[in-house]
């Protein structure tokens, strides 16, 4: 038998966990080496629990992206749906990645290593975007500071943006997961939603991208057509806002912002699905989408109307 066939091997799954805007998603598609999960200046721009798997010689890691935590949810219903998908991830864990920024301290923090110390899984400190502290030497008072606070099973400062230390901490991570006899994945499997699914997020991450703070989280894409082809797919998909007045704002003068949104969108999806793209947009009015559990769940959960593709 080869050495290779005695190599021992490590899967499971790690939560990335923290409050909006500290980097998660940023991370993991840097970890993926692939755009998976979208991201813009803005909290709050992930609201899927998303997988995605990353393969190394020694194992797989099932990544599991969240949506930042809130302290305080409030009565709105996507924001309860949020903190649900957060903490329904950390039951699924065996490790959790928790990720602050480097030298900042929060209460939303607190609230999460709260909820942490309740799950008791081993959980990784993870200190984010060093690349932006002017000042190294106060990485180290930090990071005794945050020793203090509760044991981490290993601290690691990284820049998801650089990529600085970031696969020393995927290789470290695999140590934490159960030893496993095969892969639970195919080696080049990305993740395990629907290529139609990820298509929604790349085109409501335009929409958020272009719009400034106007309508942000009062749109959402469901996708009516997805047709794969060797060389061209063809998608139709429709943006959802809550009033008139949004629906005249994503679309823009003389349909300039929608056309500006759809030629990103196709431009990001034209690599993720390695064919020309013709794509189509429509957005639509749907009142009150944002406090209905049902409705947002019939928009959001597109997945379980169509065939997986
Ligand atoms: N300078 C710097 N910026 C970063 C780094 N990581 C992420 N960012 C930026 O921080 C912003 C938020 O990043 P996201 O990855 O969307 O944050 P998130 O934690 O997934 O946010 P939510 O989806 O709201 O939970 C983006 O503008 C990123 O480019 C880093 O290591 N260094």
């Amino acid at each position: 038998m080869s050495d290779e066939a005695h190599q021992v091997l490590h899967a499971g799954h790690v939560a990335i966990v923290g409050r909006p805007n500290v980097g998660k998603s940023t991370l993991l598609n840097r970890l993926l080496g692939q755009k998976l999960s979208i991201t813009a200046d803005k909290p709050q721009t992930t609201r899927h629990r998303i997988l995605g798997v990353l393969d190394m010689p020694q194992g797989q890691i099932a990544l599991l992206d969240t949506p930042g935590i809130h302290r305080l949810p409030g009565k709105r219903a996507l924001n309860q749906s949020l903190n649900r998908a957060a903490l329904g991830a950390l039951a699924e864990a065996d490790l959790v990645w928790f990720v602050v920024m480097a030298d900042r301290w929060e209460d939303e923090d607190a609230y999460i290593l709260d909820a942490l110390r309740r799950e008791a899984r081993p959980v990784m400190l993870v200190v984010n975007k060093i690349d932006r502290l002017s000042d190294r030497a106060r990485l180290l008072p930090f990071l005794q500071k945050m020793q203090a606070l509760y044991a981490f099973v290993e601290m690691f400062p990284v820049s998801a943006l650089k990529g600085d230390n970031a696969d020393r901490l995927a290789e470290t991570s695999l140590r934490y997961l159960p030893v496993v006899e095969a892969k639970p994945f195919a080696e080049d499997q990305l993740t395990d939603r629907s290529l139609r699914f990820v298509s929604a997020e790349f085109i409501r991450e335009q929409v958020m991208r272009s719009l400034g703070d106007e309508v942000p989280y009062a749109a959402a894409v469901t996708i009516d057509r997805f047709e794969e082809g060797d060389k061209l797919t063809r998608i139709a998909a429709t943006i959802w806002v809550e009033r008139d007045g949004q629906k005249a704002i994503v679309i823009g003068r003389g349909g300039e912002r929608l056309k500006a949104i759809g030629s990103q969108a196709r431009k990001s999806l034209e690599t993720l699905l390695d064919t020309r793209v013709f794509l189509e947009l429509w957005v639509k009015v749907r009142a009150g989408w944002q406090d209905d559990p049902r409705l947002l769940q019939q928009l959001e959960m597109d997945e379980a109307r169509w065939p997986k593709t």
